[in-house]
């Protein structure tokens, strides 16, 4: 339990007269340490995901060593339970350290422990503690059988460990980067069974040789007392990047708005297109590229390949069940059915009691978005497996800009973890590919509208025009992508339906999306709401 400071069991200074090596064997330590230490510290964390629910307690679920010499570390699997959701697990390596200079920022607990002083940190922190998981995965051995186990792939190369720093960005883990070539990720938030993550990316680079994904170097696991296989670290190359295609859309995007005024372009005058209509690079009107310039499309061009490629690759499976396609039936339908609607009135739920945070046009729509909540719940309960003849493989699942890094003129596609909301079995259902072709589409509209919000009063047009301008860029983007996405998959023989079908699927993925952003945003950054309001509104009222 969280106790008030009054009950706290652990009171300063922090003596035990038990060594570090039978500390964690030490009951009435771990039971101060978890009520009065990592209640509080966990709650600091970028990592922790349990910040929308109160946390009740946290339980010491398993822990494992990992020693070499004299030097010992402990990973600690947690379980934090809430006062009304469903509990979490969290991975937690520690280490104690003497040295007043270590991780000055992150200390989780000063004590002394049979005379000596030091500090509980999380041993990501410690060089030696990186150096040493990341030897454990260069030596590993093909039949490890201990509780911990390394994997190392046969595309690690490496012969010597020489240095290691953190990545330092904004992440759900944490990421380190070794020997300037390769990156370590320790997954945080963890589940009894194979991260997608981990599983995706040995699948993806080891298996089928998908070259524009980071290459799968290697991974830790541990073996839980249940028999679960838990990942804990997954080690891939590092790819040289110039930044994320969330990033790279929204400048393309800002001068592609800036033209406007610069070309002297008159919104009403612009050609337009039927939706989700595929098209050429010469079938693009000449109006369309003088305005956006031809460059943005061959972009979105090398996108669509390298997303065909990935799921042409994720298709082609005949053992291994994890992987093999299969056919749409009544289970995935009834189940598909129940996820969106619990999800939608959750939505629900979250924006009627979150009104207040809403303001401007965010208000306007939403009034609109309770008005309408039977008409998008129609939308949901209308999917009829019998009529649908593509495949439903494993998808990334998470799909949008800011999974794509960008290396020069290519691009690479990473963190397949799956959506962060789902249950880890759900991550790894089978779902017909243009689902993730529907995520990069939404987050296509996101950048749109996120520049007109960000950017509207640097452009001399009404906002009316810009978003007209918006949607019509929208619709360009999208039929380009999808020529080269459709054309390529159907080369490669996998099957992702008949015409009206792509078109069923791409309309209804599209609107799964944007709902569950709704809620992503509504807990995360309300002030963003509105484009996903935009987005399931527009997708309501389309009716071509
Ligand atoms: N293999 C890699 N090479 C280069 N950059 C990477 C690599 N893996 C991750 N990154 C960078 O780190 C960011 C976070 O990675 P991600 O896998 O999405 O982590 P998380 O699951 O913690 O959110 C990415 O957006 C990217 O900028
Ligand atoms: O943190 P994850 O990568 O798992 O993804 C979550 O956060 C994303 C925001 O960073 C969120 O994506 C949404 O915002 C993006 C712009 O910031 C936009 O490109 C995406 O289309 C939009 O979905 C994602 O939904 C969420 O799962």
């Amino acid at each position: 339990m969280v106790k008030k400071k009054q009950e706290s069991l652990l009171q300063p200074p922090y003596v035990f007269d038990v060594e570090w090596e039978s500390l964690l064997d030490h009951k009435p330590f771990i039971k101060a340490f978890l009520s009065d230490i990592l209640s509080e510290y966990i709650l600091r964390q970028r990592w922790y995901g349990g910040k929308s629910s109160k946390l009740k307690y946290i339980e010491l679920h398993q822990y494992f060593r990992i020693q070499q010499h004299d030097e010992v570390y402990y990973g600690l699997l947690l379980e934090i339970n809430f006062e009304e959701a469903f509990y979490q697990h969290y991975f937690l390596p520690i280490a104690f350290v003497s040295d007043e200079s270590f991780a000055k920022e992150d200390r989780i607990l000063p004590l002394t422990i049979k005379d000596q002083t030091g500090f509980i940190i999380d041993a990501i922190n410690l060089e030696a503690f990186r150096k040493l998981v990341f030897e454990r995965i260069m030596t590993s051995l093909s039949n490890d059988r201990t509780p911990v186990r390394y994997h190392k792939s046969e595309l690690f190369k490496e012969t010597e460990y020489r240095s290691s720093k953190f990545m330092g960005l904004e992440q759900s883990n944490t990421s380190v980067i070794i020997n300037d070539n390769s990156v370590i990720k320790f997954f945080r938030r963890i589940y009894a069974d194979k991260n997608p993550d981990f599983e995706m990316s040995q699948f993806l680079s080891e298996k089928k040789g998908f070259k524009n994904t980071p290459a799968y170097l290697g991974s830790i696991s541990f073996i839980d007392k249940d028999n679960d296989n838990i990942t804990i670290a997954l080690l891939q190359e590092l790819v040289p990047n110039q930044g994320d295609a969330w990033e790279f859309m929204l400048k393309e995007v800002h001068k592609v708005f800036a033209n406007l005024e610069y070309k002297r372009i008159d919104v009403s005058r612009l050609p337009s297109i039927e939706m989700f209509k595929g098209l050429q690079i010469k079938d693009v009107p000449p109006e369309i590229i003088d305005w956006a310039g031809l460059s943005i499309f061959l972009r979105l061009q090398g996108m669509a390949r390298r997303t065909a490629e990935m799921h042409i690759a994720l298709g082609s499976e005949f053992e291994d069940t994890a992987f093999t396609p299969t056919h749409f039936n009544s289970d995935y339908e009834v189940w598909l059915k129940n996820r969106l609607l619990y999800q939608f009135q959750n939505r629900l739920n979250s924006v009627e009691n979150n009104l207040h945070k809403l303001e401007g046009r965010a208000a306007e729509l939403v009034k609109e978005f309770l008005e309408r909540k039977n008409e998008i719940r129609r939308r949901f309960v209308h999917f009829d497996w019998t009529k649908l003849k593509g495949e439903r493989i494993r998808v990334h699942g998470d799909y949008h800009l800011g999974q794509i890094l960008v290396n020069n003129e290519d691009f690479y596609l990473l963190d397949f973890e799956g959506e962060p909301e789902s249950t880890i079995r759900d991550r790894k259902v089978k779902h017909p590919p243009l689902k993730d072709v529907a995520g990069i589409f939404r987050s296509f509209h996101y950048a749109i509208y996120a520049n007109i919000f960000n950017n509207g009063e640097k452009y001399p047009y009404s906002q009316e025009e810009l978003f007209k301008a918006g949607e019509t860029l929208y619709r360009f983007f999208i039929g380009v992508f999808l020529d080269t996405y459709v054309g390529l998959i159907q080369e490669n023989n996998l099957n992702i339906g008949y015409h009206q079908e792509r078109i069923f699927i791409l309309k209804y993925s599209l609107l799964e999306k944007a709902v569950y952003e709704l809620g992503y945003e509504m807990n995360s950054r309300p002030r963003w709401a509105v484009i996903p309001l935009e987005g399931i509104l527009g997708i309501i009222n389309d009716t071509k």
